[in-house]
């Protein structure tokens, strides 16, 4: 299922003026398909996410996610379809101190009201095998952002949006959650969108478009999708 932005238009106020924060956006993100956007500060990129994941509605224009139409929908359903359809990971981890990492993601079921036991197949995905009973402050920075990852997939998500994810991270170690981004995008043919300023960090993306003063451009034509399981970090 794919992620579908048509023609996204978003202003704020900007005291007696109007400031363009998305101008005339369109992107499609397929399933299996890491599409990074890059752009400086200011540049409109959280705007994007934040429109791409319904937690803000466009001045005009569609958002699209598995064939469903959010500018369509109420507020209840969009929440709706915002749990179910897509997975937000935020720059900051923001795990809960006093839950271990298998924890942190039991509570998402809990909370869904399942108990599907899929935390332990997730974190083994993300390569924190043994690590599963540690509390954040028993794990690296990096180590922190795979809990991350993992817990915004329990839901099963078909659109993926990712804020900065190496932005706290030494070079080394953005570089293994960008492939580790990039192979569970293939392998669970989740349509990610990741915005980054970090242009260094964006060789593992599928494409990569750029935003300028709220206008989206394609960069560079980047990998193949659908990198192998083999080549994942801890992984087999
Ligand atoms: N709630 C708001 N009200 C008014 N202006 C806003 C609001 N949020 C963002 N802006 C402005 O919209 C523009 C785009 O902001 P946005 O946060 O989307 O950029 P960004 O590329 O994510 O920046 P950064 O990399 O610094 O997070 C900026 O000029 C910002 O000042």
């Amino acid at each position: 299922m794919s992620l579908e932005l048509t023609d996204l238009r978003l202003t704020y106020a900007d005291g007696d003026s109007t400031l363009v924060a998305l101008d005339d956006v369109s992107l499609t993100v397929r399933p299996g398909e890491l599409v990074a956007v890059v752009g400086p500060s200011g540049s409109g990129k959280s705007s994007l996410l934040a429109v791409a994941g319904t937690l803000l509605r466009p001045g005009s224009g569609r958002v699209v996610i598995g064939g469903t139409d959010a500018s369509r929908l109420g507020d209840r359903e969009r929440t709706a379809l915002r749990r179910q359809r897509v997975g937000i990971v935020f720059q900051q981890a923001n795990l809960i101190s006093s839950l271990t990492a298998l924890e942190q993601l039991q509570v998402m079921d809990h909370m869904r009201g399942g108990r599907s036991g899929k935390a332990a197949d997730l974190l083994r995905a993300v390569g924190l095998d043994g690590r599963e009973n540690r509390r954040p402050h028993q794990l690296s920075g990096g180590e922190r952002q795979r809990v991350n990852i993992a817990r915004a997939l329990m839901s099963d998500p078909a659109v993926l949006l990712v804020d900065e994810p190496t932005s706290a991270l030494d070079h080394a170690r953005g570089t293994e959650v960008m492939r580790l981004l990039a192979e569970l995008t293939g392998e669970r043919a989740v349509a990610t969108l990741l915005v980054t300023h970090d242009v260094a960090q964006i060789g593992h993306a599928h494409r990569v478009t750029e935003m300028d003063d709220g206008r989206l451009s394609e960069r560079q034509p980047g990998l193949t999708p659908g990198v192998p399981a083999s080549s994942r970090p801890g992984g087999r």
